[in-house]
């Protein structure tokens, strides 16, 4: 059966950040992720999360400016050091609050830019965070972004993120597998699932197309969490969906997986 995460970042934002660890204990999770820690001090969300029986199992690196369209900037050329500095300040807190996975957030790379110029600065900076988080025993995760969601990210289609992480050749670095992406440009849910088998370590959910609760609208969820149990997939399924209205309201479908 998968073990769900709550994405705090997305899911009971009808109360502030900190108190949304509470509301996702009381709603029955047992895991939480979201996507930046680095506004809170580690001793507070350390004990947010003590103090709720909650782990934590996944954040991103830091996302930079992004009211100047950044979106990470670890494929940006030039911005090596500014990537391996967000890269030793995620290792801090994954270190602090216990968390076993990190997603390394590329960034977009902007139309007439040489793309093979920002594959190679992502390539070299995720194997530079890939040796530091090693010893720690942390993985490392990279994901595709749709580009309704994100246009001009580093990457959009699974098979890119696949690629990327075969030519990192690191044991540590997997595809973040976020199925609401993965419909939006590459289809064929079932057999993609087969595909990277072994190759993704944490996986994401959302209805297409609104991105709700996975209940509605193209994907037949029941049928992908059958088939992650089939394939023994052992990481946690994080619920990155904007819920239609209040987030209890629509808790309907983890019911039978409490
Ligand atoms: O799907 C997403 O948008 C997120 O998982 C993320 O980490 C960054 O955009
Ligand atoms: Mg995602």
């Amino acid at each position: 059966m998968p073990k769900f995460a709550a994405n705090l970042s997305m899911m009971f934002t009808e109360v502030p950040f900190l108190a949304r660890f509470e509301a996702a204990a009381k709603a029955g999770f047992k895991y939480v992720e979201y996507l930046f820690p680095y506004d809170y001090p580690k001793d507070v969300l350390k004990t947010k999360l003590q103090d709720n029986d909650l782990q934590q199992v996944l954040f991103n690196t830091a996302a930079g400016d992004v009211q100047a369209g950044e979106w990470g900037v670890s494929a940006i050329p030039g911005r090596e050091a500014d990537s391996h500095r967000d890269i030793d300040l995620a290792l801090e807190y994954a270190l602090a609050l216990n968390c076993p996975n990190v997603h390394i957030m590329s960034g977009v790379v902007p139309p007439g830019e040489n793309y093979a110029k920002y594959k190679q600065t992502f390539i070299d900076n995720v194997r530079y965070a890939a040796d530091k988080f090693q010893p720690h025993g942390i993985k490392i995760l990279l994901e595709a972004l749709s580009p309704q969601v994100k246009p001009n990210y580093l990457t959009a289609s699974q098979f890119q993120t696949l690629e990327l992480v075969d030519l990192i050749d690191r044991d540590n670095v997997f595809v973040q597998l976020d199925y609401f992406h993965a419909q939006n440009v590459d289809g064929n849910l079932t057999r993609l699932t087969d595909t990277l088998n072994g190759k993704f370590a944490h996986v994401q959910i959302a209805s297409v197309p609104e991105r709700h609760e996975p209940d509605e609208g193209e994907i037949n969820y029941r049928h992908i969490f059958d088939k992650l149990d089939e394939i023994g997939y052992e990481g946690w399924v994080g619920c990155e969906y904007n819920p239609r209205g209040k987030t209890t309201d629509g808790l309907g479908w983890f019911k039978p997986y409490k």
